[in-house]
């Protein structure tokens, strides 16, 4: 104590207590991928996407991958293999294992074991920079619902590759800039939906005649965020809990897209095959019958717009942040008052027949063309009739 500076014992004492923790010491940090079986745990992601490209030297087995969009081959670990990262001059050994699945629903589930960690310091490294990396990311992904029986509530991702952009989208531009504006506000807005104990989430109702870009502007609105698309087929949905369950296990900053609204119910084709498959079609029953089959399906049709309700409104609100979902319906008039309350949808986008605007966009588009004598005998004739952008295209 005497002799040696403070800093040069405690220099001393670190290194000491380092090198017995490191003989003596070891802890293992286990990280699900969900938390409660159903939320997915952020660090796991971020653990995941941190350490994809680093590859040890003495690993033997790699994955390679030339994803679409990419000239580069990505290299990546395969599982049960170790990951040794070292952060301030602390050796950490990861490794992705494959628990065996304790009941389907969590098939896809794994754990990452940390070994000799930095709780304070790494983790929230590991959560900076995975951030860091995911704002990188170049491509957007398109998620469906799996049509496996089995693990019918995960999501299966492609690659979304859609051109459609705002630019090359034909629609009045005052439509567009407002669109463009309403995105730009509700992105920065996130202290101000706290404020007002609002979910981060905005909703928007794509309503007209088929052709007219709803699915183009979905693309659009995708590519200008930078966001990545669910799209939910209600038809594929069994229940409330099934939808529940696919709903919390989507992510933040993506566009929960679903279309044809009015259809989900099919209310009437399902009356046809009840009368059809009924035994007592041809009895003198069949009256009674088909009338409480009728009821039945009447019921069944309002539980299903509660659920709907419910889900835009309650749960699915609640359960993620920077959410916008879309509705699609080429009969806005079908739809169930309530649903269209603000709140729940907060824009109705009209797409409509092509104007002189759009079809201008279209012919640059397609053609190159910015100019034409004939642009004015096109300006009289599409006032006169209904030409959706589809067809112009086409
Ligand atoms: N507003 C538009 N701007 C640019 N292209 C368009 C537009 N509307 C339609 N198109 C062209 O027509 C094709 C079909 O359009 P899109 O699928 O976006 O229409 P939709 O309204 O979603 O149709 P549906 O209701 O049948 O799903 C697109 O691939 C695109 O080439």
């Amino acid at each position: 104590r005497q002799y040696l500076p403070d800093e040069v014992s405690s220099y001393f004492d670190q290194k000491f207590k380092n090198f017995i923790a490191r003989i003596y010491s070891e802890l293992t940090l286990v990280i699900e991928e969900y938390d409660d079986g159903l939320n997915r745990n952020k660090l796991f992601k971020a653990a995941k996407l941190c350490l994809e490209p680093k590859i040890p030297p003495n690993v033997n087995r790699i994955k390679i991958n030339l994803p679409k969009k990419e000239s580069e081959v990505s290299l990546s670990v395969e599982k049960n293999q170790a990951v040794v990262d070292v952060f301030n001059g602390v050796r950490l050994k990861w490794k992705f294992e494959l628990k065996p699945a304790p009941d389907q629903e969590l098939c896809n589930n794994g754990n990452y074991i940390i070994k000799e960690t930095v709780l304070g310091t790494y983790i929230p490294h590991i959560l900076k920079k995975s951030k860091e990396l995911s704002k990188k990311k170049k491509t957007l992904k398109l998620f469906t619902l799996s049509s496996n029986r089995i693990n019918h509530d995960t999501w299966q991702s492609a690659i979304l590759d859609h051109p459609s952009t705002f630019d090359t989208l034909a629609m009045v531009t005052d439509m567009k800039k407002m669109i463009m504006d309403d995105l730009e506000r509700f992105l920065k807005r996130k202290d101000y939906y706290r404020r007002v104990g609002k979910a981060w989430k905005r909703g928007y109702l794509l309503f007209g005649p088929l052709g007219t870009g709803k699915s183009s502007l979905i693309a659009a609105m995708a590519n200008y965020l930078h966001f990545d698309v669910y799209d939910l087929e209600l038809s594929s949905v069994e229940g409330n809990k099934h939808l529940r369950k696919v709903l919390i296990a989507t992510e933040n900053k993506s566009i929960l897209v679903v279309e044809d609204i009015d259809c989900c119910t099919e209310l009437q084709d399902r009356s046809a095959q009840a009368r059809t498959a009924s035994p007592y079609w041809h009895s003198p029953r069949r009256d009674l019958m088909l009338q409480i089959r009728n009821l039945i399906l009447f019921v069944e049709r309002i539980l299903e717009t509660f659920g709907l309700l419910n889900f835009t409104n309650g749960l699915w609100s609640s359960s993620g942040d920077e959410r916008i979902i879309v509705f699609t319906t080429n009969h806005k008039d079908r739809l169930d008052p309530a649903l269209l309350r603000p709140g729940r949808m907060d824009v109705h986008i009209h797409m409509s027949y092509c104007t002189l605007c759009g079809f201008k966009i279209l012919a640059s588009n397609y053609l190159g063309i910015t100019e034409h004598p004939l642009f004015s005998e096109v300006e009289e004739l599409i006032e006169q009739t209904k030409v959706t952008p589809a067809e112009v295209a086409e």
